[in-house]
């Protein structure tokens, strides 16, 4: 029997990871068996500590680089791991800046991974409406990246307009102008917080222990075959009032930290860089400090994540489009945080936020 695989794609803190808390929220409550892929671009896991051990699923994570140029070789023997568990559905998110052509190629059919069971399923792309057309405009004097973009775009079966909640309707009219000259086929939705029918989307998936018949229109998903449910995605009236909120789950969760045996200190590729900070268990942030520090580094950062000591209490840390987000996290290490950008100097960095947290013991 085959093993569906969803392919999860969108630009640096596009939604990603929102969409699939959401696909994994709804599988466990079906009770379907799911594995996840992750691949992140710096040396240090915050997605799969977020979502890992709380939910219990098989994970493979590749790290510190883009699942689809240098870590391509890993990829194909971590999905063989994770088919060889015989999951449900299979669940791979991309990095930001991973272009999913590559991965379909490793699904196709004849491949390795089609003859261990598994079969794509669907490539959803997340991207930020908010952010959509200036991304394209400032990123345009690098190719490798406009192709990549682009490449998440036509690759889809589903795009999600995400973030809607923080745009005009003229600027998401734009946008899906945008990339309805990319992708005329894919169904393309305006969404906040990625809040789709998760249901439909994995309407096809079952437990495998389920003895219940799958009727044609609900087998899995494929791009040669695709069912009606992307398309009618595209059409319905979502029923959001029937999917419970993941306000109350907890995310978090404890990962065993890593930093201190990496050296090095995290991904470049084209005009993107990583730089990961770190800080003591003692250093004790307010959530103003931190805000402002990343706020300091104006239109460079694109992208940040990590955990900080706030007031005595462990926080998770989420910075994207000029927003920041916290959570309180039970994350047991010590605290870091990751940033993505443009043009970021890292010793200027480091210096900064060591000057911010020796300043405060
Ligand atoms: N205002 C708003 N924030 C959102 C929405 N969707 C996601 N976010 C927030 O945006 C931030 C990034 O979301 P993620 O789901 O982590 O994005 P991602 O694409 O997985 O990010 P990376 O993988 O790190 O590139 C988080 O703080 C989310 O809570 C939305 O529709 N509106």
């Amino acid at each position: 029997m085959d093993i569906p695989v969803f392919i999860v794609s969108g630009f640096l803190g596009s939604g990603k990871t929102t969409l699939l808390l959401r696909l994994l929220e709804e599988s466990a409550r079906r009770g379907i068996g799911a594995a996840l892929l992750m691949n992140e671009l710096g040396k240090v896991d915050v997605d799969g500590s977020m979502v890992a051990e709380q939910l219990r699923l098989p994970v493979e994570k590749l790290l510190d680089g883009c699942i689809c140029c240098t870590k391509k070789s890993e990829v194909e023997a971590s999905l063989l791991r994770l088919a060889a568990g015989k999951p449900d559905v299979l669940f791979l998110e991309l990095t930001g800046v991973a272009d999913p052509a590559e991965l379909r190629g490793l699904l196709r059919p004849g491949s390795t991974a089609a003859a261990a069971g598994l079969q794509l399923a669907a490539v959803l792309n997340v991207v930020d409406a908010g952010t959509f057309s200036a991304y394209n405009s400032r990123f345009s004097s690098d190719r490798e990246l406009v192709r990549t973009l682009r490449g998440q775009v036509t690759a889809a079966d589903l795009i999600l307009m995400n973030k809607a909640d923080t745009t005009d309707s003229a600027t998401i009219l734009k946008v899906r102008r945008a990339i309805r000259k990319q992708n005329n086929s894919a169904a393309l939705l305006e969404t906040i917080r990625c809040n789709i029918d998760v249901r439909s989307l994995l309407h096809g998936v079952h437990p495998r222990t389920s003895t219940s018949s799958t009727s044609a229109a609900e087998q899995p998903l494929t791009k040669e075959n695709p069912s009606s449910t992307i398309s009618a995605l595209a059409t319905q009236k979502l029923d959001l009032a029937a999917i419970p909120e993941l306000a109350t789950t907890n995310i978090d969760n404890p990962s065993p930290f890593r930093m201190a045996s990496e050296s090095g200190n995290g991904f470049s590729g084209g005009a993107l860089r990583s730089v990961t900070l770190t800080a003591s268990v003692e250093t004790d942030l307010t959530k103003e400090q931190v805000e402002h520090f990343l706020l300091q580094q104006g239109s460079s950062l694109i992208r940040a994540k990590g955990y900080v000591r706030s007031r005595a209490q462990t926080l998770l840390v989420q910075h994207a489009a000029g927003r920041t987000e916290w959570q309180p996290s039970t994350y047991p290490g010590q605290p870091y945080i990751v940033l993505i950008g443009t043009g970021l100097s890292e010793q200027q960095l480091q210096e900064s936020w060591a000057a911010l947290a020796g300043s405060l013991r």
